[in-house]
């Protein structure tokens, strides 16, 4: 539920829009805590070496120093709504850019040019003539009105706000947004708090404050993320398998799967090709309803079966041998094996390619008294031994 780090921008929002005074009694000493906060996702982030935040940072300080040094007075002051007018604008154009584009570590030359120049970008507004500017370019202030106490709008804001936002939002939903571009969006969401709340007290440093905690919720999902679950097939690892079998009930059932001579698979298509294999076959575990998939290690798979009736197993782990060993996995033939990349084997034959199979061994058991996770393992190992020597592509039980 990576979503969960848009939390913190709709709490501030809800709380600024309804409850101004319950958020000014909180007293929270700002800067000191935004800037407290910005610290501790820089260690986090550095410790657990997920550099591309580091940029966010960068952004995320220098937006905050700009708007404590030029929107500390009335937005009536011209340079001060022209610098409101133009920083949201600059902000939300960076951060698409740290969204959408590849970008260098930020520990090469590249890396820290770009973190400097984007740090450098939102107090450069500071000393530019942006007031004599917007009234050249006929900016009307009467683009801002203020309907409530606690609100000032800015429609042309406001518009781009909602047109980035619902853009980004049907994008991201479309295209399934990783964890990384939750965390990316709710940082934006949070920070274009300050331009609907500008007339509160301290809104810079509750926008700051959410955006920081937005990042620092995408960090723990992400350390959640590399202790349980398989970079390459998407399927949760051994750590979350041991905790599963753990907690096991008395009528549940655990298989070990292997896919059959993968050695010589690797060695005639390449070991790339062999990761693609490994990500389709993850892939099609995962759909499986019956039963919760792991990846144990290696072209190792582990199934665990929420019943032990041995009937609806047979059925259930043929079921899935038999898809796999009908999947399609077809291979360009204007490349050679040796260098293969990622996507060339893939669904469908519409450019002609080879088609080739993979089958898979089963070995399954079932709970029985006493069993601890190792013993339940050592089991289901011996049956796909046995399935092994039994001539592969099949299920045995023990
Ligand atoms: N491409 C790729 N290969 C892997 C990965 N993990 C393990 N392998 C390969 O899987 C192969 C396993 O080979 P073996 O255990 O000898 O068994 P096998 O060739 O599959 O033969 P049987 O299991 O007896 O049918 C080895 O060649 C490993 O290098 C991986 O993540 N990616």
């Amino acid at each position: 539920m990576p979503v969960i780090a848009v939390l913190p921008a709709v709490i501030i929002f809800i709380l600024q829009l309804w409850a101004p005074n319950a958020l000014a009694q909180l007293s929270v000493p700002f800067p000191a805590s935004a800037y407290l906060a910005l610290g501790l996702v820089l260690i986090l982030s550095s410790f657990m070496r997920q550099w591309q935040w580091l940029y966010w940072l960068a952004l995320l300080l220098s937006s905050y120093f700009t708007i404590q040094s030029g929107l500390q007075r009335p937005l009536s002051e011209p340079d001060v709504a022209a610098l409101y007018n133009t920083l949201p604008v600059l902000l939300t154009l960076l951060m698409l850019i740290l969204t959408l584009f590849p970008l260098p570590s930020i520990l090469t030359w590249q890396g820290i040019a770009l973190a400097i120049m984007i740090a450098a970008l939102p107090p450069v507004l500071l000393v530019m003539p942006l007031a004599d500017w917007s009234s050249a370019l006929a900016l009307s202030e009467a683009l801002l009105i203020q309907p409530y106490d606690n609100l000032a709008l800015n429609w042309g804001l406001l518009s781009l706000i909602f047109a980035v936002g619902s853009l980004w939002l049907l994008m991201g939903l479309y295209f399934r947004m990783s964890l990384i571009h939750w965390g990316e969006f709710a940082t934006w969401m949070a920070m274009m708090n300050f331009v609907i709340f500008v007339h509160l007290p301290d809104a810079s440093g509750w926008a700051t404050l959410a955006a920081t905690l937005s990042l620092l919720i995408t960090l723990a999902w992400q350390m959640l993320h590399l202790a349980y679950m398989d970079e390459l097939t998407g399927l949760p690892q051994r750590r979350a398998l041991l905790s599963h079998l753990n907690r096991l009930g008395k009528r549940s059932a655990v298989t070990m799967l292997d896919v059959d001579h993968f050695k010589q698979f690797n060695d005639t298509y390449g070991h790339d090709v062999g990761d693609q294999v490994l990500k389709l076959l993850g892939s099609v575990l995962s759909k499986t309803k019956s039963c919760k998939a792991y990846r144990y290690g290696g072209e190792e798979f582990t199934l665990i079966f929420p019943h032990k009736d041995p009937e609806r197993l047979e059925a259930e782990l043929n079921e899935i041998r038999q898809q796999v060993a009908d999947y399609p996995l077809v291979l360009r033939q204007n490349q050679r094996p040796e260098d293969d990349k990622a996507g060339k084997t893939r669904r469908g034959n519409s450019d002609g390619g080879k088609a080739i199979h993979i089958t898979i061994s089963l070995g399954c058991t079932a709970y029985q008294k006493g069993d601890d996770s190792d013993s339940l393992l050592k089991r289901a190992d011996n049956a796909l031994y046995a399935a092994k020597k039994a001539g592969r592509n099949r299920v045995k039980f023990a």
